[in-house]
């Protein structure tokens, strides 16, 4: 490793295309901590693509240097170098008369693997993308979605564990919900094998869900700003990333802030056949079952049930409920599903944190 825990450091890398009148990226610096998510995020022709596939040299820099782990990538055999960095493109690029095993085990076979040791790393792999090797081992890319598609393409270019993996809009061609669940799963799956990942798209959304940071791009891949998510939506570096991040980003930033994180109003828990007794408190009366049904209490009128969140989902989501619910507060479960308070609407729009300044929150249990 370089120094602390960068993994990927570009050193004032420029590459100027034959014929072109400008630089498509121009004296670039830029690291990579090691198993984090960075999103190279930028308006179309900023040099995003370039960026990516200097780092694995399917394009050879025109200055500056770029070290992977260490390493000055130009001074590496780029065969060796592309089986240590993982690469998922928008377009797949599977191939077709192979199925989705052999796809998924290319790499392994180039380095030598004996077939049971392939199989069985094709079987993990599929399970870790969340496609039964039972059902797609055999299958062809023209019989898959194109999600199915995109996680194969995932598989596949984790199939020799690389360190890194570079991702280039990879969920470009996908219908919006489809989008959203292989954003969440590569979340999943990032917390659990800790890639370094260097991912392009030109959507904000996907940028702040999916990055641990961002760096945004003028033309001519000039960085704009590269920080955490939060901070490139709160502080924008100068007009250009306040313009780029858009109207919405105060909402988006709400996507980043955790439910718990919030100061909570109290709850009474309400069992059936008990009144609430603490009236000051909102109540909320559960099911058998330990459910809830409704609010109990004056003041809360969910006119379509309760509106339900956990403490680690986040604000944004708490909003959407409440307005799903059409009501002002949504209650709050704890990881093992128990009632730790209320969120309220006008908490949200104040933002008051939790802190010794607002009500811990109290529960009378009311049998
Ligand atoms: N092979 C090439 N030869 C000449 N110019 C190129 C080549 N590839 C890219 N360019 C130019 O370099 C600039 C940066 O392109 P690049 O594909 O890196 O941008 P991008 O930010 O990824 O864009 P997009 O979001 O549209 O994919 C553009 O002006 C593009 O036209």
């Amino acid at each position: 490793m370089i120094s602390g825990d960068v993994m990927i450091r570009l050193d004032r890398v420029s590459k100027h295309y034959p014929g072109q009148p400008a630089p498509a990226v121009a004296e670039l610096s830029l690291d990579v901590p090691a198993g984090e998510i960075v999103v190279l995020l930028g308006p179309s022709g900023c040099g995003k693509t370039t960026t990516l596939r200097l780092i694995n040299r399917l394009i050879e820099p025109s200055a500056g240097r770029i070290l992977v782990d260490g390493e000055d990538v130009t001074r590496v055999d780029p065969d060796r170098l592309r089986r240590r960095i993982g690469y998922v493109i928008q377009q797949v690029g599977l191939f077709p008369h192979m199925t989705v095993a052999e796809n998924i085990g290319l790499v392994p076979r180039a380095l030598g693997w004996d077939r049971a040791r392939i199989r069985a790393r094709v079987d993990e792999l599929l399970d870790l993308v969340g496609l039964s090797p039972e059902t797609y081992r055999r299958r062809y890319p023209k019989h898959l979605s194109g999600g199915e598609q995109q996680r194969v393409g995932v598989a596949r270019a984790l199939a020799a564990d690389p360190p890194v993996m570079l991702m280039d809009e990879p969920f470009g061609a996908i219908d919006p919900i489809t989008r959203e669940r292989l954003q969440d799963e590569l979340l999943d799956l990032q917390a659990r094998i800790r890639k370094t990942i260097v991912l392009v798209t030109h959507d904000v959304a996907e940028a702040v869900k999916l990055g641990d940071r961002i760096a945004l791009f003028e033309p001519h891949a000039r960085l704009a700003q590269y920080d955490r998510p939060a901070a490139i939506l709160a502080e924008p570096a100068n007009d250009f990333v306040a313009s780029f991040v858009g109207s919405g980003a105060a909402l988006r930033g709400l996507r980043l802030e955790r439910v718990g994180a919030l100061a909570l109003e109290p709850v009474e828990v309400v069992r059936p056949g008990a009144a609430a007794v603490d009236r000051s408190a909102r109540a909320v009366l559960l099911d058998d079952a330990g459910r809830p049904v409704r609010w109990a209490s004056a003041g809360s009128r969910g006119a379509a049930g309760v509106a339900v969140v956990r403490t680690e989902d986040s604000v944004y989501d708490a909003l959407d409920a409440m307005v799903r619910a059409r009501d002002d507060a949504a209650l709050v479960l704890d990881a093992h599903g128990d009632p730790v308070g209320a969120l309220s609407w006008s908490t949200v729009v104040r933002r008051h944190p939790a802190g010794d300044s607002s009500p811990a929150p109290s529960f009378g249990d009311a049998r």
